[in-house]
């Protein structure tokens, strides 16, 4: 079967909507989903272009359809609605095709770097899983992708057929974005291109019977999140700040991001919330705590917990044995239990994704 990498690099050789970038490059690929040896992707243009855009649309369905393995290729160009559309919103057929085998999946994201976002995700992924659900984790993390370290896990995935098999570690199953690209090679990752190795590491890996997969998001809320945010079928997103202002303002906007395409957000985490000293285990609120908690209420979203900045989470974290499965009885584990708990509580009951509005032309 042709994979997503596959017809990536066929349409290489046909140019984007500015007639200059080669369509991979061109940011414009909104959607790619393979079925069998049928493929389907989706061109996002400016809707007054599509008469002179049909000669591109024609020529990549060309392209693809000449590929080995596929049967069939259906391109489409489709446009946001640039302006709202007074209707009263109805429900709508998620745009994202659900992954067979995986009840739910959310993204574990922070407004910027550097915050403990992989920490949180590995944690709350364990705690989900000692909560007795089978658990997932995918490394989203373009730039720095830290689970492999975060779980201990050495070496790479091996093949089953087309398929990837994931790694396992403390009885989850992960894979990593860091397993797909070469360290040493920089590249410049553009929204569709992060899209495209995702939906490979959603699609092309053996997940099996899922309850939960958790995907650690890029940091930020930059074109490479917001496609991800929008492509993958997310039952919801979970908020990391710490409680500075500066992050405060840009958790904000990882809210904003995810109220944009209609996935609910189940809550903020504060994390390095207080600082809890080793020695004397006296607490000081090191960046005024709090912030986050305010904020939620503010926004009118769930607050989830404060994540003590701790040596122990550290240096746990660091040395691949998060402290959810190495010091399970510690008050640390138990606030990532507290969080998964509430997490999973929400998912349970069940709120649904409402899709983004799209207009096919
Ligand atoms: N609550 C905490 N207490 C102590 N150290 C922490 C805590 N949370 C995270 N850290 C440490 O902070 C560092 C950054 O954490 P992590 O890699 O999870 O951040 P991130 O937001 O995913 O970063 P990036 O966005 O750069 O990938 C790590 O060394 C981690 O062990």
């Amino acid at each position: 079967m042709v994979s997503d990498q596959d017809v990536l690099n066929a349409l290489g050789t046909v140019l984007g909507p500015d007639g200059k970038t080669p369509l991979p490059q061109s940011g414009a690929i909104a959607g790619l989903s393979i079925k069998d040896d049928k493929v389907y992707l989706s061109i996002a243009i400016d809707p007054q272009q599509a008469g002179a855009l049909e000669p591109m649309r024609a020529a990549a369905e060309a392209v693809v359809k000449k590929l080995k393995g596929v049967g069939n290729a259906l391109v489409s160009l489709t446009a946001e609605k640039q302006t709202p559309p007074p209707a009263p919103p109805k429900p709508q057929a998620p745009r994202s095709i659900a992954i067979p085998g995986i009840t739910h999946i959310i993204a574990v994201s922070s407004g910027k770097g550097g915050v403990g976002k992989s920490t949180t995700s590995v944690n709350i992924a364990l705690a989900l899983a000692s909560l007795g659900w089978k658990v997932g984790i995918l490394d989203a993390d373009i730039y720095g992708p830290s689970l492999p370290r975060l779980l201990g896990l050495k070496g790479q995935p091996e093949s089953e057929g087309r398929f990837m098999k994931p790694l396992e570690a403390f009885g989850i199953k992960a894979i990593s974005i860091g397993f797909m690209v070469d360290e040493e090679e920089p590249m410049v990752w553009r929204g569709p291109m992060v899209m495209a190795a995702v939906q490979q590491l959603l699609r092309d890996v053996t997940w099996g019977e899922l309850d939960c997969l958790v995907v650690d998001m890029p940091p930020g809320t930059g074109d490479a999140q917001l496609t991800l945010a929008q492509n993958v079928p997310l039952a919801g997103a979970v908020v990391v700040s710490t409680p500075q202002d500066l992050a405060l303002i840009d958790a904000r906007r990882g809210i904003a991001m995810f109220n944009k395409v209609d996935v609910p957000v189940l809550g903020i985490v504060e994390n390095m919330s207080y600082f809890l000293c080793p020695h004397c285990g006296g607490r000081s609120d090191i960046f005024a705590h709090g912030g986050a908690r305010a904020e939620a209420e503010r926004l009118g979203v769930p607050f989830l917990g404060e994540v003590p900045l701790h040596m122990t989470i550290r240096e746990r974290a660091d040395s691949g044995k998060p402290v959810v499965v190495s010091e399970p009885d510690s008050p640390y584990a138990k606030v990532y239990l507290d969080i998964a708990g509430q997490i999973k509580a929400m998912l349970e009951k069940g709120r649904q994704r409402v899709a983004p509005k799209i207009v096919i032309e």
